[in-house]
């Protein structure tokens, strides 16, 4: 599925691929994002408030999951592709499609490759699908870039510059997986921690009175920019204990490029190694008894106050291979929560079922749904 893009290749190609893909988002291009993220959220808080009105402004329930999705959709494609909506959401859908297929398999990453699994032939028509959906928008951006000889290069017009100018690589090939990469990374585990997130925030009103206070002092005119982003304290919190308890990603994966001795385990050489996040995040040894309860509190001093060790706490990995999106998603997720929060007040809905399902993210199985009202 993510072919030999940025996520799943090592070495020199991955080594070029990072050097491509990270600086796009260093955290001086990621706060000149602020202003389209939140324009990106406006259509979700008009669209729940036009719901609420439909009800005479009585509390209504909402299913926030696909919201999320489109709101993340929308800020990916805008901030590192210019490309059409439209498109985007096409190729989202069609990846969520394919995820949700390969993971009934039972599979992780990748797929059995025998045709005859019905599934498999469902996921080569989704993949070719989705190439030519990305390449479409490729053609349509090369046209963009053309058209207005910009001087500012966003991510999509580096890699195909990148692609045309390596002859190592088969252009069409580098630009289609990493796209997919990106578009596979950065836009579901956002949205589905957005909607973990929502989910605790509902069961817990006294730290949406946090947030509240929080942005009515920090944000002037009620709308956040790069300087009142990085103050919101309250935010961070919520939003680091939500990813401890719910961490999107839940594995770590390394492979032994030589025989290694950890503590003393001796791991042969090309053995891949699997660490488990949540399980981590929730070991009390690291984190003391209370580690399966929402206290966003604990990271009051930051993360190394929190639990013992800093290795204890991962959920955008950690080393070399850190999350490159980290600071693009943090950011995202503040903008988002702290406009919600601060327009509406919401509780858990009884239609919500709690059953988080490995898909290869961590994701609510039956959807997060709140009762929310206007303030
Ligand atoms: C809350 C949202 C996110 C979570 C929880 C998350 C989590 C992770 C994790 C656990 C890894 C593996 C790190 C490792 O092996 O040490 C990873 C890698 C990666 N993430 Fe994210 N991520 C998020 C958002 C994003 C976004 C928004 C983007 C891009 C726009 C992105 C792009 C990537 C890429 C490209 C890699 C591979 C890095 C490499 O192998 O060099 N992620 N992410």
């Amino acid at each position: 599925m993510l072919g030999n893009g940025i996520i799943r290749s090592n070495g020199q190609l991955w080594a070029h691929q990072r050097k491509i893909i990270a600086p796009e988002f260093f955290m001086d291009k990621v706060k000149g994002m602020v202003g389209l993220m939140v324009e990106s959220t406006v259509p979700l808080l008009k669209k729940w408030e036009a719901a609420i009105d439909a009800k005479g402004g009585l509390a209504t329930e909402i299913n926030v999951d696909d919201d999320f999705r489109s709101f993340s959709a929308d800020v990916i494609a805008r901030a590192c592709f210019g490309s059409s909506y439209v498109k985007g959401k096409q190729i989202f859908s069609k990846l969520r499609t394919m995820r949700t297929t390969i993971t009934k398999q039972g599979f992780l990453f990748g797929h059995n490759s025998s045709r005859f699994l019905p599934n498999n032939k469902k996921v080569s028509t989704l993949e070719r699908e989705v190439e030519l959906l990305i390449w479409e928008t490729v053609n349509q951006r090369q046209q963009e870039c053309l058209d207005k000889s910009s001087g500012q290069k966003d991510l999509m017009q580096l890699i195909l510059e990148s692609a045309v100018n390596d002859a190592s690589v088969a252009p069409q090939k580098f630009i289609v997986d990493n796209c997919k990469n990106i578009y596979f990374a950065g836009h579901e585990s956002t949205a589905i921690t957005a909607s973990w997130c929502l989910m605790l925030l509902a069961l817990h009103p006294e730290w949406q009175s946090h947030i509240r206070q929080e942005v009515a002092k920090v944000f002037t005119n009620g709308l956040p920019d790069a300087d009142s982003i990085s103050r919101l304290k309250m935010v961070t919190m919520v939003i680091q204990e939500t990813m401890r308890l719910y961490p999107a990603g839940a594995f770590v994966t390394r492979e032994a490029l030589e025989e290694t001795r950890i503590g003393n385990i001796l791991v042969p050489k090309g053995v891949c190694m699997w660490t488990v996040i949540p399980t981590l995040h929730r070991d009390p040894d690291i984190w003391g008894p209370d580690a399966n309860e929402f206290k966003p509190e604990r990271f009051i001093n930051g993360v190394s106050k929190a639990c013992k060790s800093p290795q204890g706490y991962i959920p955008f990995g950690l080393g070399t291979r850190l999350c490159l999106g980290k600071n693009f998603a943090m950011v995202q997720l503040k903008v988002l929560l702290a406009l919600i929060v601060s327009k509406f007040t919401f509780s858990l809905s009884p239609s919500y079922r709690h059953s988080p399902v490995f898909r290869m993210l961590v994701e609510p199985e039956h959807g997060v749904y709140i009762q929310i009202q206007k303030l």
